[in-house]
């Protein structure tokens, strides 16, 4: 059996672990009623994650004393993050009688995660709230720093709140059900915690991302190595006032492309949209003479190396022309006083937050990429 590590959130009276091993749906019961006593739950999940993986999870509570008073399955993909099963989520919540000392409990991808904390953060203002993250991109993003929310038609994310989990439970088993394209979307947020401000993980992820993706120790180590850069990250800057914003190093561009795309996963999925984003984000940032066009090209190669898309080209099916993408970007929620914020970079693991991006510029970029 492989080792479990735990790593702290360290946010005070609202501290949280994450612990990333195997076999911890089994003993998750026990798990959280060590932390919340007495506390019951409703659980929500999507129907692939359902299949393969709900039942072990009830059974892992309910053997550990923790009655599950409600279940919600909804249909998977990134459509689900809406207004309309906010509300299924919630009317399932309130109708079992939870109480703000009972626990919504998040079992699937970022995409339940990102829902279900949304609800546990507004149902009688605030409920208890554990992550169980079952792909690669929520053990690794998602479940962790308390960003829930749903989508717009508008853009992505622009409804929510930030609501911290009392506890996460990454069960690297369970990686093992997940689709390969879903998996390899999950790498490209790991990739990004090299390409913020850890080129030696970069670099490691370069040499063993064969091992990542085959599973073992490797994984457990790449998984607890990027919730250890989140939880440093949230804990110095919870609610985004200022180095937070890294964490949205090729989103910009990504987050724009989903909504072109109409959060269509055939097209295109969230991890997707971040790899092709942080390779727009390295030659827009060598375009402006603030790195070198080598880098670009290196994380480009990583990218792709381990299937992901690289460029805008690479998405399948119409997109829209570049006005419409900058119009998307300009909802971003890092515009401040109307103007563009972009994580751009000096080099591999050399971020940094750019305020007042030109407009002009950026559209030029577009234009020159979408060819
Ligand atoms: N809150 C944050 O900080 C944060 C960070 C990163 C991403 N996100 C959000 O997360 C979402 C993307 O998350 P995602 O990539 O996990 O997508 P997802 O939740 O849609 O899951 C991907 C797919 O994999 C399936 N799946 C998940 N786990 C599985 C398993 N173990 N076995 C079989 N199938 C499984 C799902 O049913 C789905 O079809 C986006 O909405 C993105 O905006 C949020
Ligand atoms: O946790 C954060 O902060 C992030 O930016 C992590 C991102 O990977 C994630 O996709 C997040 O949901 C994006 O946030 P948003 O504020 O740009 O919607
Ligand atoms: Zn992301």
């Amino acid at each position: 059996m492989s080792k479990t590590v735990t790593v702290e959130v360290g946010l005070g009276d609202r501290a949280y672990d994450i612990l990333i091993g195997s076999g911890l749906i089994a003993r998750a019961g026990e798990t959280i009623s060590a932390r919340l006593p007495g506390t019951r739950v409703a659980i929500v999940t999507d129907e692939n994650v359902a299949a393969s993986h709900l039942e072990a999870l009830k059974s892992g509570l309910e053997s550990g004393g923790v009655a599950v008073a409600a279940t919600i399955a909804l249909p998977a993909g990134e459509k689900t993050k809406g207004f309309a099963f906010l509300q299924e989520v919630v009317d399932a919540v309130l109708g079992a009688r939870l109480e703000r000392r009972d626990a919504v409990v998040a079992l699937g991808g970022g995409v339940i995660g990102d829902l279900a904390g949304f609800a546990a953060g507004i149902v009688r203002r605030g409920m208890d709230f554990v992550q169980i993250p079952t792909s690669l991109l929520a053990q690794v993003d998602s479940s962790v720093g308390g960003k829930t929310g749903i989508n717009s038609a508008r853009g992505k994310n622009l409804i929510g709140v930030f609501h911290q989990p009392k506890l996460v439970l990454a069960d690297s088993g369970v990686l093992d059900t997940l689709p390969i394209r879903e998996f390899r979307a999950g790498y490209a947020e790991l990739a990004k915690y090299g390409l913020i401000d850890r080129p030696d993980f970069f670099a490691w992820l370069e040499k063993n991302w064969r091992e990542v993706f085959e599973g073992g120790d490797a994984r457990i180590e790449a998984i607890a190595e990027a919730c250890r850069a989140k939880a440093d990250v949230v804990a110095r800057d919870e609610f985004e006032t200022g180095d937070r914003a890294l964490l949205n190093l090729g989103h910009t561009f990504g987050h724009a492309l989903e909504a072109a795309t109409a959060y269509d996963g055939a097209r295109l999925v969230h991890g997707e949209g971040v790899a092709i984003g942080m390779v727009l984000a390295h030659r827009f940032s060598a375009r402006l003479n603030l790195a070198s066009p080598d880098d670009a090209v290196r994380v480009e190669a990583h990218l792709k190396a381990v299937g992901l898309p690289t460029r805008i080209a690479d998405i399948p099916g119409e997109m829209p022309g570049a006005d419409k993408l900058l119009d998307y970007i300009t909802q971003d929620k890092k515009v401040s006083r109307g103007a563009l914020t972009f994580i751009l970079t000096r080099g591999i693991g050399q971020s940094f937050i750019a305020k007042d991006v030109p407009s002009s510029e950026v559209l030029a970029f577009l234009r020159d990429s979408l060819g």
